[in-house]
């Protein structure tokens, strides 16, 4: 038995791990992160965010290819398979993979790549691929093991015409049609990476609206984009079976309807990666959905035991996860760099994009503040014209008597960039006058830029006072 002892051991590489070992690190610690993948980067490089980014702007590509007239000179219409747009995503992860490896070697971070478990407070268990065990020891954990699809046991996922997010990538052909199951954010981003390769796709929702958390004039448009392309959309119906037989997938739902594909998909639910962990060893329990309970600072019951990333739950994202880690180090290490995550943007890479920050209108109208509405639709936009990319709004929520932003929504092509020059204005103070709709009346904007937008929707606002 080989033992270690840290000031900071680390479970999983993914953006929570990898920013909390970077952070504790440069303030002088000593660190390991533990990962039982060969390759660093966390289901976020291999599983989620990026190979979807990847495939949605491969296919993204595609799209703008076969749409531009101009193209015509130069080649017909075309299409890609699956396994060839698959092969983009197959690249970034490799980048990914490499650069952040080198992370952890120029800041002496080690790296073990095994399967974690407990054996009390200041020890794990760590279990190798060849079933060798040793143990390490450290003052303070992270666990930042992540999520995994949530699997309903009546659905055999071994089948091989039914996918969940993760098995959908070694998907090795291109199927004629998919039902997706679950219309939250994967749902809708893979309806439009699906939709956008040419195939025919059903979107099956339980629940009423699209991204229901989003302004509802955004997710509507998102409806009717989809529904424009051809994407058939399902509100308010509930799996009741999922059978698999040889060349295709019978869907039934609990309405009585019965829907026959080539391929389906589960994009309904998450599970935080927490059962393996012998939680019992440190007095830990994780709620039904396998998710840990933390305080402000990330700590879970036990005070020298953090958790950070999709295992704690909201808002389970890439961006967040960046942050709480390196929180959790900010506290450990006492550095200066601990902040409570919130304020959090959210960037959906449907095709087109949305993003959004702030209130709706919904939560507005709710809480009685009388704000008012600027919009630019893109369309109307000199640059959106040049790029083709008219789809698409950007809508400042503002207060009526401040002018101070209360929410940015923004639908279209590279909404998720478009909503930080906003979220900069925001996030000023609203006290100074730093935080008003009037700064993008009171500074120049480059021309042609789809930054305009903010300049022709404060506009919009603004005339609507009186
Ligand atoms: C399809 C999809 C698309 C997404 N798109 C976006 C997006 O566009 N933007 C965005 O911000 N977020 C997106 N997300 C969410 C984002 O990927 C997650 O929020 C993020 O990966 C969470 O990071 P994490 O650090 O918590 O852990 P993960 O990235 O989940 O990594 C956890 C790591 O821990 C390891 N591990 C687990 N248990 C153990 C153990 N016992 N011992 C050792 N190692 C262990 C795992 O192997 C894994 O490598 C997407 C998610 C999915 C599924
Ligand atoms: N662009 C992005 O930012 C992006 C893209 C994809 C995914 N994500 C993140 O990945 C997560 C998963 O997305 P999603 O669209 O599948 O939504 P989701 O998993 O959060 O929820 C889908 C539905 O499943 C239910 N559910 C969730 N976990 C469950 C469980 N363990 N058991 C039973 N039911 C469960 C939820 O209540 C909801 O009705 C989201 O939190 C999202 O933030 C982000």
């Amino acid at each position: 038995m080989i033992e270690h002892q840290y000031d900071l051991v680390v479970i999983g590489s993914g953006p929570a791990g990898e920013s909390a070992a970077m952070n504790a690190t440069k303030s002088g610690l000593s660190v390991a992160v533990i990962d039982f993948r060969k390759a660093v980067g966390g289901n976020c490089t291999h599983q989620g965010t990026i190979p979807s980014k990847a495939l949605r702007h491969a296919v993204h590509q595609i799209m703008q290819f076969n749409r531009n007239p101009m193209f015509r000179y130069v080649a017909d219409q075309t299409w890609l398979s699956f396994p060839q747009v698959l092969e983009t995503a197959e690249r970034v992860i490799q980048k990914q993979v490499s650069m952040r490896a080198r992370f952890y070697a120029r800041n002496r971070v080690d790296l073990f790549h095994a399967q974690a478990a407990f054996k009390d407070k200041h020890t794990l268990e760590l279990t190798y691929q060849d079933k060798k065990v040793e143990t390490i020891k450290a003052k303070n954990f992270v666990i930042a093991t992540g999520s995994r699809p949530y699997q309903p046991p009546e659905i055999d996922f071994n089948h091989p015409r039914i996918f969940d997010s993760d098995s959908i990538l070694s998907l090795d052909s291109t199927p004629k049609n998919i039902v997706i199951y679950g219309a939250g954010v994967i749902g809708c981003e893979y309806a439009s990476i699906f939709n956008g390769l040419g195939l025919k796709v059903d979107l099956i929702n339980p629940g009423e609206r699209l991204l229901a958390f989003m302004d509802d004039e955004i997710s509507d448009a998102l409806s009717y984009h989809l529904r424009s392309h051809g994407v058939l959309i399902r509100h308010n119906e509930a799996f009741k079976s999922i059978e698999g037989f040889d060349d295709h997938v019978v869907l039934t739902l609990q309405s009585g309807k019965k829907i026959k594909c080539d391929s389906f998909l589960w994009a309904n639910g998450r599970t935080g990666n927490t059962d393996s962990l012998n939680l019992a060893a440190i007095d830990l329990k994780a709620n039904r959905r396998g998710q840990l309970e933390v305080d402000e600072h990330y700590c879970t019951q036990q005070e020298n035991i953090y958790a950070a990333g999709d295992v704690i739950g909201w808002p389970s994202l890439a961006s967040a996860a960046y942050d709480q880690g390196r929180s959790i180090s900010g506290v450990i290490s006492d550095n200066g760099t601990y902040r409570h995550v919130n304020d959090i943007p959210t960037g959906i890479y449907t095709i087109p994009e949305i993003s959004s920050i702030g209130k709706t209108e919904r939560e507005l109208t709710a809480e009685k503040v009388p704000y008012e509405v600027g919009k630019a639709y893109f369309k109307d936009t000199a640059r959106a014209q040049i790029t083709g990319e008219e789809a698409g709004v950007l809508k400042l929520l503002f207060h009526r008597e401040t002018t101070e932003l209360l929410g940015i929504h923004c639908f279209g092509d590279q909404a998720a960039e478009i909503l930080h020059i906003g979220q900069a204005i925001m996030s000023q103070p609203s006290e100074s006058g730093g935080n008003s709709i009037r700064y993008f009346l009171e500074h120049t904007f480059n021309y042609p830029t789809m930054a305009e937008a903010y300049r022709v929707a404060a506009l919009n606002g603004i005339n609507r006072l009186f």
